[in-house]
């Protein structure tokens, strides 16, 4: 599990440990760390000519110290201070002692990161607010048309560390160095796209940071999620899942959501709907009626919306299935017949027993919200916990860096296995039957949602090869398999 913390929680944890530690110590850690990566990424120091981009706090100290380690081991290192007369002094004096230079002049500063094998992001970390300024935006301009590789310090200069969002110009990162924790930009979009590689430098914050803002899982926190049939088990015993999806006019819609259905660990899965016929000529083991879901026998989820149109049967399917006992994912067209059942946003779903699972897209997720699509996408992290709240349910944030939040606070999980290739019709239906069917095995909202979209994610990447290929939505649905062996194929 990687865990990412907000600029409260790492300042105040800093702060703890320095108290404990010699002046100083903590920024060596960091910049040792720093510069054997960077030592890493050259392919070795000697001979090469690194460039550092210095801004006016600790940040571009870490650069500077990180500066003076490759200088002594035979880079060719020079400065471009961006506050010449605030540069962390000690820093600078370190610098100049091992034989690196200082420019304060951004025009000679560009010439040299045109040139450079490397250059180093020290403008600003943490301490960040709101996009690049001044001769800033220039240097990270070259430094991203340049040859160079691009190594940001703490975190790309201009991301927003705690939300995520990109307000205006950033340094694109080919690799970032991060201190301590992982910073929520890091691994939400659309700040975690101008990260590169991220590598975690332990600076020996781990026993004074309290929970993470926002957690990533990975392939064994994955493997220890998914169902496994045991000698006890049987169809009944490892969960049926009913979908009510698809309609006359999107009858796909059924056909991809009970084919990720059938690859999510259901023991068996119920069809209830329109679709019934195209459902069974394509998957034979599927239980299908034409009736309401109501009418369609026990199961322990359901699956309800996708492609099923906006006539009264879909909002007929949606009232019943929120109705039952049983935990309900409600994606796509369920998600405007709820917004549509004209009662406050949380009535509609209060005094449900069980778990509700929203999976909007960014769209859907402004509809429910009543805010604009492109407020979503700038600050997904806040969007989506908005959401949970509003609903009182478990939301699931679909795009690039989906996003799970369960209501009430606690850690958001950003999945780290998407690709825009999954950007095709019917992959979202696909991935509503498989989170469904991991909810019908009996896990959470929380945890079906995460693990759905950390498989959904691998098999996108299966799908699309190595070298990138688009897919239709169905043979996303026939790699889950091999995402599944992946995944618990890596916790052996
Ligand atoms: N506190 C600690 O113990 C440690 C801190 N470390 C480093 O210290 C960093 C935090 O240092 P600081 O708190 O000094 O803050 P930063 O160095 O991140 O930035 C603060 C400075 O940048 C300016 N600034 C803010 N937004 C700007 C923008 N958009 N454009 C240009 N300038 C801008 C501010 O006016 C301020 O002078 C971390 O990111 C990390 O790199 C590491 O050395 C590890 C130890
Ligand atoms: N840029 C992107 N990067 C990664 N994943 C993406 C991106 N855009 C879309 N996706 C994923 O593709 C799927 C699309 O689902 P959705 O929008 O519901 O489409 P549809 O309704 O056609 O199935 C979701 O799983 C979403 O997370
Ligand atoms: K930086």
């Amino acid at each position: 599990m990687r865990s990412a913390h907000t600029v409260h929680d790492v300042r105040a944890a800093e702060a703890a440990l320095m108290a404990r530690l010699p002046e100083g110590a903590l920024m060596q850690r960091a910049a040792a760390g720093l510069a054997a990566v960077c030592a890493g990424v050259l392919g070795g120091a000697y001979g090469t000519r690194v460039v550092l981009l210095v801004g006016s706090g600790a940040n571009g100290g870490d650069a500077l110290y990180a500066g003076a380690r490759l200088a002594r081991r035979g880079a060719s290192v020079t400065a471009v201070l961006l506050s010449p007369g605030k540069a962390y002094p000690d820093g600078l004096a370190a610098l100049r002692s091992a034989g690196g230079r200082t420019t304060a002049d951004p025009a000679a500063g560009e010439e040299l990161v045109r040139r450079a094998d490397l250059v180093v992001d020290g403008i600003v970390g943490i301490g960040g607010r709101g996009g690049l300024r001044g001769a800033a935006v220039p240097l990270a301009r070259a430094a991203a048309g340049s040859g160079a590789a691009v190594v940001a310090v703490d975190l790309p200069s201009g991301v927003d560390a705690d939300t995520g969002e990109v307000a205006g110009e950033a340094v694109r990162a080919d690799v970032t160095v991060t201190f301590g924790t992982h910073k929520p930009g890091l691994l939400v979009d659309p700040a975690a796209g101008f990260a590169g590689t991220v590598h975690l430098v332990d600076i020996g914050l781990g026993p004074d940071l309290p929970g993470p803002a926002v957690q990533a899982l990975q392939h064994a926190d994955v493997a220890a999620l998914l169902p496994v049939p045991g000698a006890r088990s049987d169809k009944y015993r490892r969960g049926v899942l009913g979908v009510a999806a698809g309609s006359a006019r999107y009858p796909g819609a059924a056909v991809l959501a009970v084919a990720g259905a059938l690859h999510g660990g259901a023991g068996a899965v119920r069809y209830a709907g329109s679709a019934a016929r195209e459902v069974i000529a394509r998957f034979p083991e599927t239980l299908v009626s034409t009736g309401r879901p109501s009418q369609a026998g026990r199961v322990q989820a359901w699956a309800v919306g996708p492609g099923a149109g906006e006539d009264a049967s879909a909002r007929v399917a949606l009232e019943d299935a929120l109705a039952s006992d049983v935990p309900v994912l409600v994606d796509a067209d369920g998600l405007r017949h709820l917004k549509g059942l004209g009662r406050p946003a949380r009535g509609a779903l209060a005094g449900r027993t069980a778990e509700v699972l929203l999976t909007p897209h960014a769209g859907e997720a402004a509809a429910l919200l009543d805010v604009a699509r492109e407020d979503v996408e700038a600050r997904r992290l806040e969007h989506v916990r908005r959401l949970a709240d509003a609903y009182g349910a478990t939301v699931l944030l679909k795009g690039s860096t989906t996003l799970v939040a369960a209501p009430g606070g606690g850690p958001v999980r950003a999945n780290p296995t998407g690709t825009g290739w999954l950007a095709t019709a019917g992959s979202g239906d696909v991935l509503s039957g498989l989170a469904g069917s991991l909810l019908a095995s009996g896990l959470s909202a929380f945890d079906a949602g995460s693990a759905a979209a950390y498989l959904h994610g691998l098999a996108g990447r299966r799908a699309a090869g190595r070298d990138g290929a688009p897919f239709g939505a169905h043979e996303l649905a026939g790699e889950l398999p091999a995402a599944w062996r992946d995944v618990r194929g890596a916790a052996h």
